[in-house]
């Protein structure tokens, strides 16, 4: 877990709200709108036919709300949830439990189905493909396989690396839902949510100007309005209104883009460093004094997706943008452009 104001990922003060924010049907689950219509379509007709949902893969970066979701999809079908994760399924026999004691039409959920162990994912295909459990008895050549029907249940996967997931895996999902980060406009909408939960004032050009900073993801947009209250109840009446919440934001070091420091560091580095790239991931993670996943996982989506930073087959490269945006001269214009 990372400590960053700006960090997509779950720290240790959202798990409570995390949860309590959630949520629970989903009428009230903003933005998304192409996912919602596909999932509500299964959905409705899973029902109407009485029978049980297909497995659903979510993914998309952290802090968009697949784990939201998954409960929705549960509450939607009346069903009732089973949740856990990749790693912490380790041998065959822990899978083997929770799919026994599921009943029929449950949602199992599977965070992090991209880190399930190969002998625990062989157990996976035929139970979510034939809803049965194979099992070995004895050893050596008297070893004899039983298979035991389950109920039918509904899988449903969320991961932030679909990439990493093996195509058996993936082929056995009826359903596939990308999550995208969110436009600001639907920030400001749960924004607007969390204050009513929270009794928070705030005008819509606050929550505007949270949204902006807010990295396009419903987590971050909900610690920074909490960050952002007390802020406004200490400093400046409690009501938060534009200039309140950009006050905040510059005391927490929040630029307008939501960048904080470490990314404004990492851009810096590239630049200042090795002439804005392209430098290699390991180089460039031993010059900020992080891991490369770290790098790979939490900065580089969202300066990625905002056009400041390029994966190229040579390394990372700031682009003109994050000169402009550190407020640096432009890039040299690179002598070899046609190496790549
Ligand atoms: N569509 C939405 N509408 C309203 N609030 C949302 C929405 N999506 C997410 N949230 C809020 O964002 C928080 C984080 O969502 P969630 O935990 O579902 O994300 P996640 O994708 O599972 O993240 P991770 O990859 O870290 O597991 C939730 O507490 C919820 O309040
Ligand atoms: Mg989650």
């Amino acid at each position: 877990m990372d400590d960053r104001l700006i960090s997509a990922s779950a720290r240790a003060e959202d798990l409570e709200t995390d949860f309590s924010l959630r949520p629970r049907r989903l009428e009230e689950y903003i933005g998304q709108e192409k996912v919602k219509e596909t999932i509500s379509i299964f959905i409705q007709a899973a029902r109407e036919r009485g029978e049980v949902l297909d497995h659903v893969l979510l993914f998309g970066p952290p802090g968009l709300g697949k784990t939201t979701l998954a409960n929705i999809i549960a509450c939607e079908m009346g069903v009732s949830i089973r949740t856990t994760s990749g790693p912490a399924i380790e041998r065959p026999g822990d899978l083997a439990a929770i799919l026994t004691n599921l009943a029929r039409g449950d949602v199992l959920f599977i965070d992090e189905v991209h880190r399930l162990s190969r002998t625990v994912e062989e157990v996976l295909y035929p139970a979510m493909e034939d809803y049965a459990l194979d099992i070995v008895i004895g050893k050596g050549p008297g070893a004899r396989s039983l298979r035991l029907d389950l109920p039918r249940f509904t899988l449903v996967g969320a991961t932030t690396r679909a990439g990493l997931l093996t195509s058996p895996l993936r082929d056995r999902f009826g359903v596939i839902s990308r999550l995208e980060y969110y436009r600001p406009e639907e920030l400001v909408q749960v924004i607007t949510r969390t204050a009513g939960i929270l009794g928070v004032e705030i005008t819509r050009e606050g929550s505007l100007e949270i949204a902006g900073r807010s990295r396009g993801t419903p987590r971050v947009a909900n610690r920074l309005l909490k960050r952002v209250r007390d802020y406004a109840q200490v400093r400046a009446g409690g009501v938060i209104t534009l200039e309140v919440a950009a006050e905040a934001l510059r005391f927490f070091e929040v630029d307008p883009l939501g960048l904080d420091n470490s990314d404004r560091n990492l851009l810096l580095t590239i630049i200042k460093k090795f002439e804005g790239g392209p430098v290699g991931l390991d180089t460039l993670a031993a010059a900020t004094s992080e891991e490369a996943d770290t790098l790979e996982d939490v900065y580089e989506p969202y300066l990625i997706q905002l056009g400041m930073l390029a994966r190229t087959p040579r390394g990372r490269v700031a682009t003109q943008l994050a000169y402009k945006h550190l407020g640096l001269e432009s890039k040299p214009t690179p002598k070899q452009v046609n190496l790549w």
